[in-house]
């Protein structure tokens, strides 16, 4: 599996990069299958990268109507809250292209069919995952084209969070998180195994506020300590930075993607 580190100048070059490269991933996928699935990531940068997809005329070259769209995590709130990730990325993106609806996976909300229990719902996303599942794949989730991941300061991706129990899960593809050092407290998340089954795993990441948890996770910094060092593509891992957040790597390990 290889790992590509590239820096980008600042935030909004990082977005731009991230989804121009988006596209032409699932363009190259849907030329070879007719098909592609992408999970996407809460967080600033994620939400950016889908905001500068949308306003990229390229973006007309993917196929919409056969894209799976899967998040990586969702912050358990009621359908439409503000800070649900699908919120912000239906408004970000997913409003503005000719999407298939059943083919967005959005995570449960609070107020769906299992109230508010986060581990009722991760349990019906899981079954959706299984479902989607092709032989081909690793059993328990489709293996996803692409799996975009924010990083935070603690090195959590996902709601995979340092410590917590959620990070340890090996068996079940979703688990139900409480007490998350982010708020929302509660949240539902695909846990490592789900994401190790991406054929990429892509890390999109700004700020000065991450560049400790960057270089930890790739100087061999232990997945318990940063989760991020647990995930990785079957295939292929990026790590697309601003220069903020790859200020701590050595310049052997960063290659300046743009000027
Ligand atoms: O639901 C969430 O909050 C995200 O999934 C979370 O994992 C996020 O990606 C990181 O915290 C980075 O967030 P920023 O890009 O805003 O720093």
């Amino acid at each position: 599996m290889a790992t590509t580190v590239l820096v980008h100048r600042d935030p909004p070059t990082l977005a731009a990069a991230v989804a121009a490269r988006l596209v032409t991933r699932l363009v190259d996928v849907q030329a070879a299958t007719g098909r592609a699935s992408v999970v996407l990531t809460g967080g600033s940068v994620g939400i950016a990268t889908l905001g500068a997809l949308a306003d990229m005329p390229a973006r007309d070259a993917i196929d919409w109507r056969n894209l799976d769209i899967w998040w990586g995590d969702e912050r358990f709130l009621p359908l439409g809250h503000a800070d649900r990730n699908e919120t912000q990325a239906r408004a970000a993106l997913l409003d503005k292209v000719g999407v298939d609806p059943a083919r967005v996976h959005p995570m449960p909300a609070s107020d769906g069919p299992d109230g508010d229990d986060p581990e009722a719902a991760a349990e019906r996303y899981a079954a959706e995952l299984k479902a989607a599942a092709r032989p081909e794949d690793h059993g328990i989730a489709p293996s996803f084209d692409v799996c975009l991941l924010g990083v935070g300061p603690d090195g959590h991706v996902a709601s995979l969070f340092p410590e917590k129990p959620a990070l340890y899960e090996e068996v079940r593809s979703v688990v139900g998180v409480r007490g998350s050092p982010k708020p929302p407290p509660t949240r539902i998340s695909l846990t490592m195994p789900t994401i190790r089954g991406a054929k990429e795993v892509w890390f999109v990441v700004a700020g000065e506020d991450k560049a400790s948890a960057v270089h930890l996770a790739l100087s061999g910094a232990g997945p318990m300590q940063i989760p991020a060092a647990g995930a990785s593509g079957r295939t292929r891992t990026l790590w697309l930075l601003d220069r903020a957040a790859a200020s701590k790597l050595p310049p052997s390990l960063a290659r300046l993607a743009s000027p």
